[in-house]
């Protein structure tokens, strides 16, 4: 399997995924995109419906890497990233109601969806430096949960210098704890004055200066990473053959930030699962549902709210997926991404608008409706869940069709957000045992404003010293 930016044409040397998986972001600035959907046969979903899970994540995986990494190893990685997760099903199903179902992705070691991909792509840099006998900086920006879970499938690799920028007072507590209070010499938290969309341009700015990433080898573990999204596709697959594919239809409700998650479903669509619908859950960040309902992709400020790590406004996946709405003409999306860097609004063409329409539904939860869902499922249903996850449920219950099971992405656990679901339910909940002392730990993190040169230089820093 060959890459291609979603800014550029597929050239001759086109990169492979363990190129793709250590550049991070194409050079013009584009995200990269396998050259063609790998397609999977409905025999081949019968037979994955057999397989563990942690099996069949390396035979979705190695679709992807094809030509990059054997199976063998891809399998022993997997085996070995998943084995840590405190659930046997690694990312179980809980029906909620009829026809609705929780696809619990928040069993890894930080409590969150992102461990699903991040426990792999740990162990990818790992095997692919080692061979290659390189090093790599990595700089991450998050609105809570990628930053620690980046920390704890990177934290004391050699080959890794991590620095995760997130933005100053807007997570929970206990998201920033689980960043700043990791002691491994090769971690360092910068806490930005500014919000997510603030980290993430400090992040792109650093690719785009040649001379700087080149200096630093720069990496990325942010979803803007091609081998993130490839990681996050088998958890899809996986719950929908277990309700009924593909001899049967299954639609999914995403809470939505980045739209990496999202997009995942989406491939996993391309690659032949037989999906409906993909509903997107906003916060009042909600440019996605914009976008959806009035073709208004215009951004505004990022507003604080009870779903903090949904507190983003330019979702850098959608360009992946306006490359495809646009028949992968990399020319037009380079021009529309340039315009909308310019003016702050994307013109999409109506055609590919209306296409994204027939697969995409959105839905725009306040934080009143998003207490007010917390507190509703739990009372009907004594289900507990965090304010990312209460956004997919009540999306999905907004949408769900008959007799089409509906699956909502449960992006954390409830224990990440104590307060907003203590307000809700009335109910604390508790830190697993491994978490159990975070308060009591020692945080250790910067603080700076959000000059790129002033961080640049920590970078250097921190690979001097870390
Ligand atoms: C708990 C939680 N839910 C939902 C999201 C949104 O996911 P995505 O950014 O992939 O759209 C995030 C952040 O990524 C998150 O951390
Ligand atoms: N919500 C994320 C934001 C970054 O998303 P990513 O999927 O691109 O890593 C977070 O919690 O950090």
């Amino acid at each position: 399997m060959r890459y291609r930016s979603t800014r550029g044409d597929l050239t001759a040397d086109a990169p492979n995924f363990s190129d793709i998986l250590l550049a991070g972001l194409a050079g013009d600035g584009g995200l990269y995109m396998p050259e063609s959907w790998p397609r999977i046969s409905a025999q081949t979903f019968r037979d994955w419906r057999a397989l563990s899970y942690p099996d069949l994540a390396a035979e979705v995986i190695a679709l992807f890497s094809e030509g990059a990494i054997d199976c063998d190893t891809l399998r022993t990685m997997c085996r070995d990233a998943y084995a840590g997760f405190d659930h046997a099903a690694i990312a179980p199903l809980c029906e909620v109601e009829q026809d609705l179902f929780s696809l619990e992705l928040f069993h890894g070691p930080t409590l969150a969806f992102k461990d699903m991909a991040m426990q792999m792509l740990g162990r990818l840099f790992d095997h692919v430096l080692t061979q290659r006998n390189r090093h790599v900086t990595i700089v991450g920006a998050t609105s809570g949960d990628t930053g620690s879970a980046a920390i704890e499938a990177c934290r004391g690799r050699e080959r890794l210098s991590v620095v995760i920028l997130h933005p100053k007072g807007r997570t929970s507590e206990v998201q920033r704890r689980q960043m700043t209070t990791v002691q491994d010499s090769n971690i360092l938290n910068i806490a930005v004055d500014g919000d997510f969309d603030t980290c993430q341009d400090l992040m792109k700015a650093m690719f785009a200066d040649h001379t700087f990433r080149d200096e630093v080898s720069l990496s990325a573990v942010n979803s803007i990473n091609w081998a993130r999204i490839a990681a996050q596709i088998p958890y899809y697959v996986r719950a929908a053959l277990a309700l009924g594919a593909p001899d049967r239809e299954v639609s999914f409700a995403v809470p939505t930030g980045n739209f990496g998650n999202v997009l995942a479903a989406w491939a996993a669509r391309e690659m032949g699962l037989p999906i409906r619908h993909l509903c997107i859950g906003s916060n009042r960040n909600d440019i996605l549902t914009r976008f959806l309902l009035d073709n208004d992709m215009s951004v505004r400020r990022v507003e604080p709210s009870l779903s903090p790590s949904m507190d983003i406004q330019v979702s850098s996946n959608f360009e992946r997926l306006l490359f495809e709405l646009l028949d992968r003409n990399a020319t037009r999306c380079a021009a529309i991404m340039r315009e909308f860097r310019e003016t702050g609004r994307m013109a999409v063409p109506h055609d590919a608008w209306m296409r994204m329409r027939d697969v995409f539904q959105g839905m725009t939860l306040t934080d009143e409706q998003t207490s007010e869902a917390m507190r509703l499922f739990y009372n009907e249903s004594l289900y507990l869940a965090d304010p990312h996850t209460a956004i997919g449920l009540a999306v999905g219950r907004q949408f769900k069709e008959p007799g089409i099971p509906m699956v909502a992405a449960a992006t954390a656990h409830p224990a990440k957000f104590p307060d907003a679901v203590f307000a809700a339910t009335g109910i604390k909940p508790e830190l697993p045992p491994h978490l159990a002392d975070l308060f009591e730990r020692q945080e250790r993190y910067d603080t700076m404003s959000s000059q790129l040169a002033t961080i640049q230089d920590a970078v250097r820093a921190h690979i001097r010293h870390g």
